[in-house]
């Protein structure tokens, strides 16, 4: 489970996230959407350990992120939008290195089957240097998979890679969570997050606008008597004309 209680991220004078509270179940795939600077990328770090929150707590799998780092990390993917590779090693090093310190069991078959779900596999032997920017993405994708994590945080998977990469990668989501995993991801494109989230985040200027399953989102804003897309419902939420319950 990922949860968070009363978050507060605030850098010098920038509120970047105010009091921000949800859980996150195994199975569920949160999507967190909202406005440039509305406190997603925020919110995906400090859940994975790499900023600390001004006050509120967080925790993954049951455990505070600040008091138990190491665990945490164990039990963490955090694939953010510019994944940072070792560039002298090469695609089946990355996997090598992930196997070794997350003590992955049966690592050969299970990096095998990643690099040829994400189309990697020909690439085994380049060097990170020399990937192009969506198969970095893929490839930050697949040694976040290598050790089975409870709780993915990707911030803006889809971005960058090919319409078989981005059917791959929504495709892996909905099997890593039937598996169990608890799910979070950032994206401005609304129509893949519709096709993938159980749930979703809405933030704007760092406070939840809305936080729940995607068709409670959608049916509060009918557009013609039928339930909204998400893009209207996000529209209506974040541009402040309408308020939930109202007609498009
Ligand atoms: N290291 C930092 N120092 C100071 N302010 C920061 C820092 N990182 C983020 N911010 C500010 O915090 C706020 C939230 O930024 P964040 O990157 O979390 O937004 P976002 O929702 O991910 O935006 P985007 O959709 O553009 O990626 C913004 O006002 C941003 O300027």
């Amino acid at each position: 489970m990922i949860r968070a209680i009363d978050f507060h991220k605030a850098y010098e004078s920038t509120v970047a996230v105010a009091g921000l509270s949800f859980a996150v179940l195994p199975g569920q795939v949160f999507g967190l959407v909202g406005p440039n600077g509305a406190g997603k990328t925020t919110t995906l770090r400090a859940l994975s350990g790499l900023v600390p929150a001004t006050r509120g707590r967080l925790e993954i799998a049951g455990l505070d992120v600040e008091q138990h780092p190491i665990a945490i990390k164990q039990q963490t993917a955090y694939v953010p939008d510019d994944p940072q590779l070792f560039d002298d090693l090469t695609v089946g090093q990355h996997m090598d290195f992930f196997a070794s310190v997350y003590r992955v069991a049966d690592a050969e078959t299970k990096t095998h089957q990643l690099l040829q779900t994400f189309d990697l596999i020909e690439k085994v032997d380049q060097r990170a240097n020399a990937l192009s920017r969506g198969m970095r993405q893929k490839l930050a994708v697949c040694c976040g998979y290598l050790y089975s994590p409870q709780a993915i945080l990707l911030d803006e998977p889809m971005t960058g890679l090919d319409p078989p990469g981005i059917r791959n990668l929504l495709e892996s989501v909905r099997q890593r969570a039937a598996d169990g995993a608890a799910i979070m991801i950032s994206s401005h494109l609304l129509a893949m997050i519709e096709s993938v989230c159980t749930h979703v985040l809405v933030l704007d200027r760092g406070r939840s606008k809305f936080c729940g399953p995607i068709d409670t989102f959608k049916s509060q804003f009918e557009s013609a008597g039928a339930p909204a897309s998400l893009e209207q419902a996000f529209f209506a939420a974040t541009s402040g004309e309408l308020s939930a319950g109202a007609s498009l």
